[in-house]
């Protein structure tokens, strides 16, 4: 019978922090160690953390690096668990790498073979791509040892090392960053992989934010039938343990014998032997896990990434402008879930066009929240403003300048606060906003995290009305739901004067955006050519307000941040 007992270390690193990063790596150590498992697998970079960017650069950073693998490699005297973790391996040059490390020795390395330098990854840039594969081999288990893109990449390394060496089992550590629905098609993606090549895959996935992105961990074990067999948390750190059969592999094989006519590269690699794993008493079994719907998921994500940004950068404490309106709700419901009622500060800065209802519905949620809630007005500095400008602006109509005015002097105070007593600054616009400029530079754009910067305005209602339902009762109270947006910047204003219908826009936005369609094909999809010409004219004219954007949190396959390239002058027009 070959079975092995595979632990997954689903952890969160802090990029740069290679004492606590180490620490997180020996309690994982001990724990598998206790748990008599023979493999053990922490994420991608996990000593470092991911993505380093440009402290990749900076020879202190790896040596660094290597000094930390040193320690655990001096911590794992005596253990008999084999692990495998992520570091940077840099002697010649620098390799995205994996050691694998068994009581006090290194007993192999392998260099990432399939690099990614799309979307969001720039990999190119840092480490050079490995040429070998790396097998490790435990009595009659043979394991490949891959890093993230290696199992995405459609055909190698996978088919030389199933077709070509026969390993059971694909170990990847991995650092796959987030968006809506990426847990669930990466578990389809992973399942189908191992059905297809007929090999179990154990992968272990980073957890926790890192600037703008989100790693969810949801890390799993597939038999070769496809069948997930074990799911670790999404967003949540996990120590997770499983015993594999692996002798399913060939019964497959025999079945299925489809793996007979497949041809392979036959990468060149390199086996590794240790010890077969030992007989166990009791067994881990499976545990499969379940969905998470969508909004539970983003939300979860959003709170991941609050949370993380704020305590990874040193912050306690955060504030938020309440306008009574949904998109400061939100941001405020989705701190408060992240950081506790005591380290949120609500600042209500009415001004003559505030009305009645906003007020109320902004203390109401203050209320329900929990969280403290200043006022201070805007009306004396609004004032002085006008005042100050009467000469200058003599001949002159008031228009949108007044108008941004009010929103920047709320900035002020926001960014005065913060200053004073450490609060960071959430802004509150949504993706819909940030697409179209509907917000003020320097105004309701200042600010330190833009927490819901890549919700579209139609998500952030799904995402409120999925709160109060799941709290039962209306947190976010149920007026802000109902009445039509507004700036409230002027009297009557609403955001629907300058903007199509938000469930228009943002359609026409992520055809655009995230599916790259051109505007003819947007208008075979039953959208008025106007409206899609409008929608663009303002996301290209508003190129330079994103480049001056606090950082967001990234959930959508493409945000307004890494993996959203646009030059700001620009002339290009779609045909
Ligand atoms: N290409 C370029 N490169 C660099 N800078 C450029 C530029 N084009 C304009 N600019 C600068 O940007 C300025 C215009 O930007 P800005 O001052 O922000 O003002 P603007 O975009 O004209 O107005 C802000 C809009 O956002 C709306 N708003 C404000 C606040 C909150 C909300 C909400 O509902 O949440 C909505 C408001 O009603 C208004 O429609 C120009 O005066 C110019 O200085
Ligand atoms: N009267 C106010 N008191 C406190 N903060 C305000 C006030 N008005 C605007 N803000 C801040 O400026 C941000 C911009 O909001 P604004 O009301 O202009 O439009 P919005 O995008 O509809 O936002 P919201 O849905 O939160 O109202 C708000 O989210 C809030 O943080
Ligand atoms: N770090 C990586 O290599 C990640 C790449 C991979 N395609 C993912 O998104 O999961």
């Amino acid at each position: 019978m070959k079975k092995l007992r595979v632990t997954l270390a689903q952890l969160n690193p802090t990029l740069g922090d290679f004492r606590g990063n180490l620490e997180k790596a020996r309690e994982a150590l001990e724990i598998a160690e206790q748990r008599e498992s023979d493999l053990l697998l922490f994420p991608e970079l996990f000593l470092s953390g991911y993505p380093p960017e440009d402290l990749m650069l900076k020879l202190s950073f790896l040596k660094e690096n290597q000094a930390t693998l040193e320690k655990l490699v001096s911590y794992s005297e005596g253990k008999q668990v084999a692990m495998v973790v992520g570091f940077i391996d840099c002697r010649e040059d620098a390799h995205n790498s994996a050691a694998v490390i068994q009581n006090g020795k290194v007993l192999g390395i392998y260099h990432k073979i399939s690099l990614p330098n799309y979307g969001v990854f720039d990999e190119h840039r840092y480490f050079k791509p490995g040429q070998e594969m790396l097998v490790l081999k435990m009595g009659e288990i043979k394991i490949g040892v891959t890093i993230c893109e290696d199992i995405w990449n459609p055909v190698e390394p996978l088919a030389s090392l199933t077709l070509g060496c026969g390993v059971h089992l694909v170990a990847n550590i991995s650092a796959s960053p987030y968006y809506v629905g990426k847990p669930l098609l990466r578990e389809k993606y992973l399942s189908m992989k191992a059905y297809d090549y007929h090999v179990a895959i154990a992968y272990c996935n980073m957890v926790g934010g890192q600037d703008e992105l989100l790693f969810d961990g949801t890390s799993l074990v597939s038999n070769p039938n496809g069948k997930v067999v074990l799911k670790g948390g999404t967003f949540e750190e996990e120590i997770t343990t499983i015993d594999i059969d692996l002798d399913e592999n060939l019964r497959i094989n025999l079945l299925d014998p489809r793996r007979r006519y497949m041809s392979t590269q036959n990468l060149p690699f390199k086996f590794l032997e240790l010890p077969p794993p030992k007989p166990k008493k009791e067994r881990y079994p499976e545990k499969p896990g379940s969905h998470m719907e969508r909004e539970e998921e983003i939300f979860k994500a959003l709170v991941t990434g609050v949370r993380d940004y704020v305590k990874k950068n040193g912050f306690k404490k955060v504030v938020v402008g309440l306008s009574g309106g949904m998109d400061s709700s939100l941001v405020a419901t989705i701190a408060t879930e992240a950081l506790g009622s005591e380290n949120v500060k609500g600042v209500l800065m009415p001004s003559p066009y505030t009305s009645r209802e906003s007020l109320e519905d902004a203390y109401q949620l203050a209320q329900n929240l929990n969280i403290e809630a200043l006022t201070i007005s805007i009306n004396k500095v609004f004032e002085s403003y006008l005042k100050a400008l009467e000469e200058v602006f003599r001949q002159t109509n008031p228009d949108i300048t007044e108008e941004n005015l009010q929103a920047r002097i709320r900035g002020n105070y926001l960014m005065a606060l913060s200053n004073k007593f450490g609060w960071l600054v959430l802004t509150t616009g949504n993706k819909s906003e940030m697409a179209t400029g509907y917000a003020t530079l320097y105004g309701d754009m200042a600010g330190g995290l833009a927490v819901i910067k890549d919700v579209y305005k139609t998500d952030v209602y799904r995402i409120g009305r999925w709160y109060n339902q799941k709290k039962g009762a209306p947190i976010i109270p149920q007026r802000v739901f109902e009445k039509a947006p507004s700036a409230e910047l002027r009297p009557n204003q609403t955001d629907q004067e300058k903007l199509p219908p938000y469930e228009v826009l943002d359609e026409i936005l992520r055809y655009y955006i995230e599916e790259n369609l051109d505007p003819g094909e947007i208008a075979d999809k039953g959208f008025a050519m106007e409206t899609i010409l409008q929608t663009i004219d303002m996301l290209r004219k508003n190129e330079y307000k994103r480049k001056q954007a606090p950082v967001g949190i990234k959930i959508s396959t493409r945000a307004f941040g890494k993996d959203w390239r646009m030059p700001i002058t620009n002339r290009f027009r779609e045909p």
